[in-house]
């Protein structure tokens, strides 16, 4: 049996693997902060971590990234989607009002996940500008603190499932900020994914550029231009060895096992560009996981 590393019951990385394995016999880890997912496939513990690489309203999570390029070398094996719908959760006795209504006015802290928070900023910004924010290793951790001080007038920003698991009321449902605000996970580890099959395969790499080589980024979009290669996603990030200098992580639509790739990345290496793969990997969109 599989294990896998994932932030704690409840949170929305931890729903959407159970998704993406659905009727799967799993051996699931859990772990309060995102470094020991990672490191518990690094060190052997578990055979895929789950990370959480980019929202519809928030974009990248760099530090997952910044995870994924810089402290671990796993290959990516799986991307999916999944919505991420919050909710805050707290003591409807402790929140009410005169007329039992929700009064946000007596909630005096919110916790949840940087990312979370981030989600829901007009929402909070108009219901709860008076509140303490504070920040938790995930929305499920949130809730647990809620759960764990009665009494203090606090909530959180998680998930229904958190709310059922800590026997705690939705106070407002769906607070994000936009709708269909969905996550886009990738199942990181070293052998490949083989519980379910997609016809979309993509493909991440990251290039770093010669120093002082004017249009060196034209020449590589372009290497994937005239080939008709699609790229789903390019976003420069610091290599953090120098100010100024950055890598571009690029998502391509394609699987590596193809001629077309592997001669776009070759012209782009003999350019004097680094190249490094970060993975080959299945796509699952919301509704193939249904
Ligand atoms: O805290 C959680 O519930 C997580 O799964 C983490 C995470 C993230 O890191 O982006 C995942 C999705 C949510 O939209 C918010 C937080």
């Amino acid at each position: 049996m599989k294990t896998i590393a994932v932030l704690p019951a409840g949170s929305v990385s931890d729903e959407a693997v159970k998704r993406l394995f659905a009727g799967e016999q799993m051996n699931w880890k859990h772990h309060r902060l995102i470094a020991d997912v990672f490191m518990s496939t690094v060190n052997g513990v578990s055979d895929y971590s789950v990370v959480p690489i980019e929202n519809t309203i928030e974009g990248s999570v760099n530090l997952h990234v910044d995870w994924l390029v810089h402290e671990v070398d796993m290959p990516i094996q799986a991307e999916w989607v999944y919505p991420s719908i919050q909710n805050l959760i707290g003591r409807s006795s402790e929140a009410a009002g005169e007329d039992g209504s929700i009064d946000f006015s007596k909630i005096k802290k919110v916790i949840s996940h940087p990312v979370a928070i981030a989600q829901c900023l007009q929402f909070l910004r108009s219901e709860l500008p008076h509140a303490e924010i504070e920040t938790a290793g995930s929305t499920s951790e949130g809730v647990k603190i809620v759960k764990e001080n009665p009494g203090e007038g606090w909530a959180a920003i998680g998930t229904m499932t958190a709310a059922d698991n800590n026997g705690l009321d939705v106070l407002s449902q769906g607070i994000t900020d936009h709708d269909n605000n969905f996550t886009r996970f990738l199942l990181v580890g070293r052998e490949p994914f083989t519980v379910r099959q997609s016809d979309k395969q993509k493909t991440s790499i990251l290039i770093t550029l010669p120093e002082d080589f004017p249009g060196a980024l034209h020449q590589v979009l372009a290497a994937f231009a005239w080939r008709k290669i699609n790229l789903t996603k390019i976003e420069s990030r610091p290599t953090k060895k120098k100010l100024g200098n950055y890598y571009f992580y690029i998502d391509i639509d394609m699987a590596l096992d193809t001629v077309l790739l592997p001669s776009a990345l070759g012209e782009i290496e003999a350019l004097g560009c680094q190249v490094r793969i970060l993975g080959s990997y299945p796509s699952f969109t919301y509704e193939q996981l249904q």
